[in-house]
């Protein structure tokens, strides 16, 4: 493992980044914040398109290696740092969890995303229309697996997606009353500490006047 501390290349209101923060934060990993400024376009510059050729964050330094994807990110952590673990030990439960993960980092979160939103000339009801329809199958998801959390009463990776997509359902207007488990676990996760600082109000990119 390399000594220096990681770099996370991230914007404060970014989910995608949100979640890593929130690994990193789970599993007391120290590291430095380098902000990319999404209206700005700073992820289209050739600098950092040569640490992430996607062009989006986040992007995690880490171990002497450039890694992108959050949930190759996650999934890296997760090996690399297993306490606490944030995936179930039992196959079966950790396909249901990888499940809850897909549904909200394939299915919804992309079709929202900043460079869809402008090509598709779509606003607020475009995102309002998938993040629903989403929302609408992990509730019922939820039903066969949430405790406390996603999944049982132990955090996993699901959980940490989950949080900043409830903050792009707020954002997009999504009518939240017709996810009940959805609302609660999230108002739960709310109140833990790495969540907290993992949240956009509490990053160094954050305008002061949001
Ligand atoms: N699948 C990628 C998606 C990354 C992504 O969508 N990042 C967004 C912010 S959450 C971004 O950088 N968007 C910039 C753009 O759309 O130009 C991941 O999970 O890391």
């Amino acid at each position: 493992m390399g000594d220096q501390k990681p770099i996370l290349y991230s914007y404060y209101r970014s989910s995608c980044s949100w979640r890593v923060r929130t690994a990193l934060n789970l599993k007391g990993i120290k590291y430095e914040t380098r902000p990319v400024n999404l209206l700005k376009e700073e992820q289209d510059i050739p600098e950092y398109e040569n640490l992430n050729p996607l062009k989006m964050v986040p992007t995690l330094i880490i171990d002497g290696q450039i890694l992108t994807q959050s949930v190759a990110i996650l999934e890296y952590l997760e090996e690399t740092r297993p306490e606490p673990a944030l995936l179930p030990k039992n196959p079966i439960d950790k396909a249901k969890v990888r499940a809850i993960v897909q549904s909200i980092v394939s299915d919804i979160q992309p079709v929202q995303n900043l460079r869809v939103l402008k090509h598709s000339g779509q606003g607020s009801n475009w995102g309002n229309h998938w993040i629903t329809l989403g929302f609408r199958a992990i509730e019922k998801q939820f039903k066969e697996t949430a405790g406390v959390y996603c999944f049982g009463d132990s955090i996993t990776l699901a959980d940490l997606c989950l949080v900043p997509q409830v903050y792009n359902a707020n954002r997009f207007e999504v009518d939240l009353t017709e996810f009940p488990i959805i609302r609660r676990i999230e108002a739960q996760l709310n109140e833990l500490q790495a969540f907290r600082d993992a949240h956009p109000s509490n990053q160094i990119d954050c305008p002061t006047d949001s």
